[in-house]
C-alpha cells in the first residue's frame, strides 16, 4: 500500500500532525485510537478499565490488518504502542511510507503533563515512567522510521513543511 503512517511517542503530535497531512494532501485521515473509541464507544481509559489492555491491543491489531490492504490510499496516524507489538510489524511494514514524529523527553513530559493516557499510570513517578518507556521505545520507532523528523524544536508550520519536502524527495 501506499498509506503515509505516522508513529512516535504519546504526545510526539502524530495526531495533529495526522490532520493537517492529510488535509494539505487531500487524503483521508485516519487515528488509530480514535477509530477504536468510535468503535467502542467509549475512551481509551474505559476500553483498558473495563477490558483490559490485551484486548485494546487486539482491537489495535484489528485496525492495523484491515487498514494494511484498503486500496484507498490515507494518511494514518496509529496508535503509540502500536508498533511494539510483534503481531502488528508485517502489517505496519508493509502499509507505506512510514514517519516518525521524535520528541525528546523533556519535550514529550511538557505535552504529557495533563494526560490521563492509561500507559502512564501507575506507581511509577509519571517523569520516570515517560523516560523509561521512550528509552525502549525509540529503538523501535527508529527501526521502521522511513522519515525521521524532531518535533519540538521548530514552529507546528516549519515542521509540517519539513515533512512535505522528505515526502516529495
Ligand atoms: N509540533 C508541535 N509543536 C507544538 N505542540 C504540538 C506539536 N505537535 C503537537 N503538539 C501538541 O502536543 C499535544 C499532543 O499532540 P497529539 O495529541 O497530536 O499527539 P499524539 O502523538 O497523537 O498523542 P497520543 O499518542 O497521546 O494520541 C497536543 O496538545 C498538540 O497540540
Ligand atoms: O502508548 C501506549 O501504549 C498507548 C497510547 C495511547 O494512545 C493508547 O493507544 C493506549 O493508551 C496505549
Ligand atoms: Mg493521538
Amino acid at each position: 500500500m501506499n498509506h503515509i503512517v505516522i508513529i512516535g511517542f504519546m504526545g510526539s503530535g502524530k495526531t495533529r500532525v495526522g490532520k493537517r497531512l492529510a488535509k494539505d494532501l487531500g487524503l483521508p485521515f485516519i487515528d488509530v485510537d480514535r477509530l477504536i473509541v468510535k468503535k467502542m464507544n467509549m475512551s481509551v481509559k474505559e476500553v483498558f478499565e473495563r477490558f483490559g489492555e490485551a484486548f485494546y491491543r487486539a482491537l489495535e491489531t484489528m485496525a492495523v490488518k484491515e487498514l494494511s490492504t484498503d486500496s484507498e490510499r490515507k494518511v494514518i496516524s496509529v496508535s503509540a504502542g502500536l508498533p511494539l507489538q510483534e503481531q502488528n510489524q508485517k502489517y505496519l511494514q508493509s502499509m507505506g511510507t512510514i514517519i516518525y514524529l521524535k520528541g525528546s523527553a523533556a519535550t514529550l513530559i511538557k505535552r504529557l503533563e495533563g494526560s490521563n493516557n492509561p500507559t502512564l499510570e501507575g506507581t511509577e513517578n509519571k517523569e520516570e515512567k515517560i523516560k523509561k518507556l521512550l528509552k525502549q521505545r525509540d529503538p523501535v520507532y527508529e527501526k521502521f522510521a522511513d522519515i525521521k523528523v524532531v518535533t519540538g524544536v521548530k514552529p507546528f508550520d516549519e515542521l509540517i513543511a519539513e515533512i512535505e519536502e522528505k515526502l516529495k524527495a
